[in-house]
């Protein structure tokens, strides 16, 4: 049993859970679930925005503690101020230390559009993404099959939100890539084997059509990483733990994009 396979069967079992505790409507009923969502797709792809979008992540399976003392709402203010065309929450608990507060918290004071990163498995998980006040929402496509993504980026549209398709490999990008996307992103980590490498962005770049705004995942840590993907057509570069490995996320992430 591959890590991943391990997070999608947690992730069954926590959602059945969750669905008993909040239902749909109570969902429904939230304020921020009328929000108009920002559009992702605007922000990263916009050539005078830095394309930055910076990740909150605590831990994770590969890295163990990256930052056990930033506070969201601190690092999200301090992203928004120094550039960043988009954030990323994490809103796993089990394996990422995240949970949906986080979004909560970095939404009351960041308009930037912001990704609910997790592992989608089910629909509820979308509304839920809704409720909080996310504008994008991810779509792993190794933890689901193509039929599947394409019918909850369908419903993430029906709410106003983009989806951020995440593919490893052109396998996937093959059978998940439909007109419901809207960002097609190349992950650089194998979640398999937590392999890193930029090359695979390189690498799957020409088999992104157009039509998608190009995102590479993963392992970008210096501006040389940036130049380079931009030679290759990508627009969004999503950065967690270099920021987050340090003691002042936000300050590393205004140096950086300073840098750009
Ligand atoms: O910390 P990094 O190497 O900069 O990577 C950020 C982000 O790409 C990574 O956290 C990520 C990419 N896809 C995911 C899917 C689930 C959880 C996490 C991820």
């Amino acid at each position: 049993m591959t890590i991943l396979d391990k997070i999608v069967a947690h992730k069954k079992i926590e959602v059945a859970a969750r669905k008993e505790i909040v239902s749909i409507s109570a969902l429904q009923a939230r304020p921020l679930f009328d929000k108009e969502p920002v559009s992702a797709k605007a922000w990263i792809g916009s050539p005078n925005k830095s394309g930055i979008i910076a990740e909150f992540k605590r831990q994770s399976p590969s890295k163990g503690l990256i930052n056990g003392t930033s506070r969201v709402s601190d690092v999200a203010e301090g992203y928004f101020k120094a550039g960043v065309s988009a954030m990323s929450v994490l809103t796993d608990q089990e394996f990422f230390g995240g949970t949906v507060d986080d979004l909560l918290a970095a939404r009351s004071v960041s308009p930037v559009p912001i990704i609910r990163k997790d592992f989608i498995v089910d629909e509820y998980q979308i509304i839920e993404a809704k409720s909080i006040g996310a504008d994008f929402i991810l779509l792993i496509a190794s933890c689901l099959t193509p039929a599947e993504s394409k019918q909850y980026a369908e419903v993430a549209r029906n709410l106003g939100m983009q989806i951020l398709l995440e593919v490893h490999n052109q396998e996937e990008l093959e059978a998940h890539v439909c007109d419901q996307m809207d960002l097609i992103g190349v992950n650089n980590r194998n979640l398999k084997t937590f392999d890193v490498s930029i090359e695979n962005s390189k690498k799957l770049a020409d088999l992104i059509p157009n039509e998608f705004v190009k995102v590479s995942e993963s392992g970008i840590s210096n501006i040389e990483n940036i130049k380079e993907l931009k030679k290759y057509g990508y627009k969004g570069f999503l950065i967690g733990e270099n920021f987050m490995k340090t003691d002042n996320p936000s300050k590393a992430a205004k140096e950086f994009i300073s840098q750009l």
